[in-house]
């Protein structure tokens, strides 16, 4: 890749195969385990990647760069000054904006395809013959693969994947031999941490790599602290994965978290709003926590490739609904404030193929082949009619992340479901086409026997009557930078040791949480971000959800509680009682009293769900609010109040 003048974004530049097929951009665990030579590759590019000087326009240090700090124009877009003034027009993030998801797909095009450079390097030094035969060919069909946090960890395995967390791998090193190497998932080593003075707060400055968990006083990360807090909400976060990809039919509710007073109570929810959680969970306080910094964490790569997948998924299955023009919530370098923000403003600093004009978001809309890839669950061209092909997505979401709440209870519970979702989604589609299957020559696998007896499973058939059931969400609304800082709501159904905060992410009767990544736009530790500054000013309110069902669910087996059925008769009730939301702030883990959080409002909603005769749920019907759990509560949505 040139390094001078525009750099155009290409992606990895491919051609369709005879049958149409691109490449696929793989789980990491799936890569890891079903392609060793391609995970080698990662390894082996990914160091080689990391360790190019940071000077270097297309080093990762540059590259993460362009996410938040240092706030630098980045292949000379924009004007080096711009960034200096808090009333100017810093960095290019573009988070809570209809242009969130759009945005990040050139930029992670970008990542891929300088990471390609180094996997290429790598592939062609190892020695002549079979070994760097075998490397080119499988540097041919490498992507980026993605961590899908959503997706039940393979049963034994933890819900953080080990390559994120283990200091060091085994890889076949470029001389052929086995060797144990400094792992370039688990963290970024600055080279320095500061290489223009000023690029990183002192707040950032103090780490010489990427942390996790930071311990407060020495600043050690604690990696092993992410797996069980990824695990104890893991099921309220499946649900709403299946809720926003097969309920939500518009792009701009499902896409990005800004509320607005016609915010319909079935649309509180948003791919932004689950990918905010996941730098919360993940990042503890660390990178990943910030979006100033998240970048510079390998994971963040990994996350970022998990929500253009989940955006790909529900275009395809919205191929007619896209983002409508809105005013631009702030200025950029190309855009006013007010000025209307649509599907043809320029994704700067994202030079398109002829480098002479910016990436639009409606450009890159309908293809991700546009860059050389595509996912497992998007093989469009293995169907021969679009409503075959996304027959195939559902089935495919559904079997990842639950074909209802009742079979995905049963599963993660008794963990019957032995087989790993990327083989299930392998049969699904190697089931409809058989001879054609390109990419793999591997068997298809049997669907497994939950899959292919009733939907519910029995024991909990009793509590869908005739195949229906309400949906239990919980709606929560807050000013973004209310706080002056990053803030969670966790939401919990039952005891808590309400004296002690920091049990509150592994309590067991923490459901789920809505993470708001607010920066502080008050005193010294003013954020340079021009976009949070207007946000706070116009009083930026965002929206998220918690799905409630399965904690229901688990109350409802947990006899001890009484809670019997999931109809409102009893719920309502229990919810009064038991429902409960904590705000803690995430730098500090401070808790903040309800009372006093800027715009705060939390509903109950339900919505009654049909499982069809394929297992499918159908969610169209209309969201039921229920003011009268949270009224009295502080926060809580009021009786005859609507939000
Ligand atoms: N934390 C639980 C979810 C839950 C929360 C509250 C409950 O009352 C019950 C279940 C889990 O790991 O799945
Ligand atoms: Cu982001």
């Amino acid at each position: 890749m040139s390094t001078t003048g525009n750099i155009a974004i290409t992606g990895i530049p491919t051609k369709a195969g005879s049958d149409g097929s691109f490449p696929l951009r793989r789980e990491l665990r799936d890569l890891q385990r079903k392609y060793p030579d391609h995970f080698n590759l990662l390894v082996l590019a990914l160091k080689d990647f990391q360790a190019l000087n940071e000077s270097v326009q297309t080093s990762y240090y540059q590259i993460a760069g362009i996410h938040g700090l240092p706030y630098k124009p980045w292949n000379g877009v924009g004007s080096s000054t711009d960034w200096q003034s808090t009333s100017g027009f810093g960095g290019y993030c573009t988070h809570s904006s209809i242009l969130f998801l759009t945005w990040h797909r050139p930029y992670l095009a970008l990542f891929e395809q300088a990471l390609y450079t180094s996997i290429q390097k790598i592939a062609n030094q190892f020695p002549e013959g079979t070994l760097r035969t075998k490397y080119v060919e499988a540097a041919k069909t490498f992507r980026m693969p993605y961590f899908d946090w959503a997706s039940q960890p393979p049963s034994g395995s933890s819900a953080f994947p080990s390559a994120f967390t283990t200091p060091n791998l085994q890889v076949v090193d470029i001389d052929g031999k086995t060797k144990s190497t400094a792992n370039p998932i688990y963290r970024f080593v600055f080279h320095p941490v500061n290489p223009s003075p000023g690029n990183f707060p002192t707040q950032w400055s103090r780490y010489p790599t990427t942390v996790r968990y930071p311990n407060p006083r020495t600043g050690q990360s604690q990696d092993n602290r992410v797996a069980p807090i990824l695990a104890n909400e893991l099921a309220s976060l499946r649900t709403n994965v299946s809720l926003l990809l097969l309920s939500y039919t518009n792009f701009d509710a499902f896409s990005f978290n800004r509320w607005d007073p016609s915010t319909n109570p079935g649309e509180f929810g948003s791919l932004e709003d689950v990918h905010n959680e996941i730098h919360d969970r993940t990042g503890g306080g660390g990178h990943m926590s910030s979006l100033d910094v998240s970048s510079f964490d390998p994971l963040f790569w990994f996350h970022h490739t998990n929500v253009d997948r989940l955006w790909a998924i529900w275009q395809d299955l919205n191929p007619d609904n896209f983002l409508s023009p809105r005013p631009a919530p702030y200025s950029t370098f190309n855009s006013t404030q007010g000025e209307s923000q649509t599907k043809d403003t320029p994704l700067t600093p994202f030079w398109d193929k002829s480098a002479t004009k910016f990436w639009t978001s409606e450009e890159i809309k309908d293809t991700t082949t546009t860059f050389g890839y595509a996912y497992p669950e998007t093989q469009e061209w293995k169907y021969k009619v679009p409503s075959e092909y996304q027959a195939s997505i559902r089935q495919a979401v559904t079997s990842l992340y639950g074909t209802n709440v009742f079979a995905n209870f049963a599963a993660a519970n008794v963990q019957a479901r032995a087989t790993e979702h990327t083989q299930l989604i392998k049969s699904l589609s190697l089931a409809t086409h058989p001879p054609s299957a390109p990419l793999t020559a591997e068997k298809p696998l049997l669907i497994t026997q939950e899959m292919k007896a009733s939907p519910i499973p029995e024991s909990l058939q009793h509590l869908a009557p005739n195949n229906k059931y309400p949906e239990w969400v919980v709606n929560i609304r807050a000013q973004k930078h209310g706080l002056h800082g990053a803030f969670r709501v966790i939401v919990f159904l039952g005891a808590i040791d309400e004296s002690d905060p920091d049990s509150w992410q592994t309590e067991f009767n923490a459901v789920g949480r809505v993470s708001v990544l607010g920066r502080s736009t008050q005193g010294p530790a003013t954020t340079k971000c021009a976009k949070c500054v207007t946000d706070a000013a116009d009083e930026l309110m965002i929206s998220g959800t918690v799905p409630l069902t399965s904690a229901l669910l688990q109350d409802i087996v947990n006899e001890n509680t009484g809670l019997q059925s999931l109809q409102p008769e009893e719920v309502v009730p229990y919810l009064k009682k038991e429902l409960k939301w904590k705000v803690t702030m995430f730098e500090t883990g401070e808790e903040k009293n309800c009372a006093e959080v800027p715009g705060l409002k939390v509903s109950v909603t339900s919505t009654e769900v049909t499982i069809g005769e394929d297992g499918l749920p159908d969610y169209s019907g209309q969201y039921v609010v229920y003011p009268e759990i949270t009224d009295g509560k502080p926060g809580g949505l009021r009786d005859g109040e609507h939000i």
